[in-house]
């Protein structure tokens, strides 16, 4: 089955907040593309992902990300995540028909594609399944079927509402690519120990030389 996946991004200057302690303002914006940059490489080159959508609003993370391969969708505006996700959602149906459709965070700097296409097989079983994040609280990845509506309820304590609300959730061994979201210096620290893509490499390599 071939995957389409929406990566959601708010506006790089506010994103990544909980990261203020270990990336300052003025480096904030770039470790923030970097990851999105590197999930969404990671993604395209998935055996079982055929399109990559960003929706986001701001407009040179839309440039960078379209000139990977991804495909642009404009936020809705004022409408937070989950609506950003249900309309993209719908645009990625717009582009390929009914196909299955997962939302992936952008914040997945280790992901690897063999383990994302491990979790995109086993989600291809349920009509709407999902992956916890690391810290088992939130969620990484939720996945609709064809014809299935993908109904996000991504945001703080997203895995339990995700289960509540009917979504199946995944259970595999050696994924962690696929659970690491960075939202914390903790979280970066599992990610690099987990091994990056080469622009958070990079982008990490920055923010150490901007430290001395
Ligand atoms: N398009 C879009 N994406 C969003 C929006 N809000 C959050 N996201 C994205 O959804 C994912 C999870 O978002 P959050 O955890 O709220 O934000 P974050 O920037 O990752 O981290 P914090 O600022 O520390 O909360 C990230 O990929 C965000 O960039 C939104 O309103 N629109
Ligand atoms: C939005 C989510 O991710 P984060 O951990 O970045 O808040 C979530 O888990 O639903």
């Amino acid at each position: 089955m071939q995957w389409t996946l929406v990566v959601p991004l708010k506006p790089l200057a506010e994103a990544k907040s909980r990261l203020a302690d270990t990336a300052d303002d003025a480096v904030r914006p770039g470790l923030a593309l970097a990851f999105a940059q590197d999930t969404v490489a990671a993604a395209l080159s998935c055996r079982a992902v055929r399109d990559v959508v960003v929706v986001t609003g701001d407009a040179l993370a839309g440039r960078e990300l379209a000139a990977l391969g991804a495909h642009i969708v404009s936020d809705e505006p004022g409408g937070g995540l989950n609506a950003a996700l249900a309309h993209a959602a719908v645009a990625a149906r717009a582009l390929r028909g009914a196909g299955p459709v997962a939302a992936l965070n952008a914040d997945l700097p280790a992901l690897r594609p063999a383990e994302l296409a491990r979790v995109l097989e086993r989600a291809a079983v349920f009509p709407r399944a999902f992956l916890s994040d690391a810290a088992a609280v939130g969620t990484t990845l939720l996945s609709a079927a064809p014809d299935e509506e993908l109904r996000p309820s991504f945001g703080p304590g997203s895995r339990a509402r995700h289960r509540a609300f009917g979504a199946v959730e995944l259970h595999l061994d050696a994924v962690d690519s696929v659970r690491q979201d960075v939202d914390t210096g903790d979280d970066l620290r599992a990610a690099l120990a987990l091994g990056v893509g080469p622009r958070t490499t990079a982008a990490v390599a920055r923010l150490l030389i901007a430290e001395q």
